[in-house]
């Protein structure tokens, strides 16, 4: 071992689809330092954001890194869905002289974050009356609609990667009754992640608006949420009201699917800027609201992650390969 290099820090990095983030986690005093964040089409590869990072880096350089990624981690070789990077695992490794590396998805890392969060990191939507289940679970609208599980396993923590945003979706309502037959002319089967994530507000502003034979004129989901959020638009604030209330329903079926009742965290770039609509919005109904376990559901905490790192806090916890 090169006697520069040290354990008792590590590189965590967290590849998004357009940001990557790199930090020094030093465990010793629970601490992040030398942050960066990096927008990745200013880069031709993944090794060159490293590179220029260690560079930058004024103490040892540490032996271990974990990266969250979003992409399919399967083998040594990883691709980037939407962008031209690929690198080899095992070949970072020795460029780099990493000793031990992780290597986890985007979401299992904010699983990794959930018991490490703190109050400042977070903010409660309900407070349940949390019991001996230990599991939590995650579910972030973003690009798609991602989530995952963490729970202890023999004195460690131990995240499982799910698919929310493929789980079907059911109307809970006439206008969502009729938004959904609008849709089916259009698209085969209507998953979570076709109504709940950026894209699919945007969807449910425009079939919302052919519906009621309105003019869409807000033309991206951030513009969506400005107007719902500013009062300024009707079809807006109906639209948002909409996906809360989805996400509330595809929030609970997560949590009985996977029988995470030690609480529900909401994660992922959207869900932090319409807080407080959310808390207004039919979102806690309709996540409670499921038949005979409506009152197990009523026991479940629900949190809002409002730390913008968590992917880094999550890999600064993971288990290393
Ligand atoms: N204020 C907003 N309201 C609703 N949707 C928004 C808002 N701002 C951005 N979006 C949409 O959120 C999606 C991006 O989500 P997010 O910020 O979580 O990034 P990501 O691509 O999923 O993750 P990463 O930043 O790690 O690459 C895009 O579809 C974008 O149009």
């Amino acid at each position: 071992m090169n006697s520069a290099m040290t354990l008792a820090t590590r590189l965590v990095a967290d590849i998004g689809g357009t940001n990557s983030r790199l930090a020094l986690y030093d465990s010793a005093r629970d601490e992040f330092r030398a942050l960066r964040t990096y927008i990745n089409r200013d880069y031709a590869e993944f090794e060159d954001v490293v590179a220029d990072w260690m560079q930058r880096l004024d103490e040892a350089p540490p032996a271990q890194a974990c990266i969250a990624v979003a992409a399919p981690l399967e083998g040594d070789h990883i691709t980037m869905v939407n962008m031209d990077w690929s690198f080899s695992r095992s070949g970072l490794a020795e460029r780099f002289q990493l000793q031990a590396s992780g290597w986890i998805n985007d979401f299992e890392s904010n699983a990794y974050s959930l018991p490490f969060l703190g109050e400042q990191d977070r903010k409660v939507i309900y407070p349940g009356r949390p019991g001996a289940c230990q599991r939590l679970a995650v579910v972030g609208p973003g690009t798609g609609l991602g989530g995952a599980t963490v729970e202890p396993v023999r004195g460690a923590y131990h995240a499982t990667p799910c698919e929310p945003g493929h789980m079907g979706l059911s109307p809970q309502s006439e206008e969502e009754l009729a938004l959904f037959r609008l849709l089916l002319t259009r698209h085969r089967d209507i998953f979570a992640e076709l109504l709940i994530s950026g894209p699919g507000l945007q969807r449910l502003y425009q079939t919302l608006a052919e519906l009621r034979g309105e003019q869409a004129s807000a033309s991206s989901p951030a513009e969506v949420t400005r107007r719902a959020l500013a009062g300024e638009e009707a079809l807006c604030s109906d639209a948002l009201g909409h996906f809360c209330a989805l996400l509330g329903s595809a929030c609970g079926d997560f949590v009985l699917a996977t029988g995470s009742y030690g609480g529900l965290y909401l994660a992922g770039g959207i869900a932090p800027r319409i807080a407080d609509f959310l808390m207004q919005s039919r979102f806690m109904v309709r996540f409670q609201q499921k038949g005979a376990m409506d009152n197990h559901l009523g026991t479940v905490p629900v949190l809002l992650i409002t730390t913008p790192q968590p992917g880094l806090i999550g890999a600064a916890h993971a288990p290393l390969d």
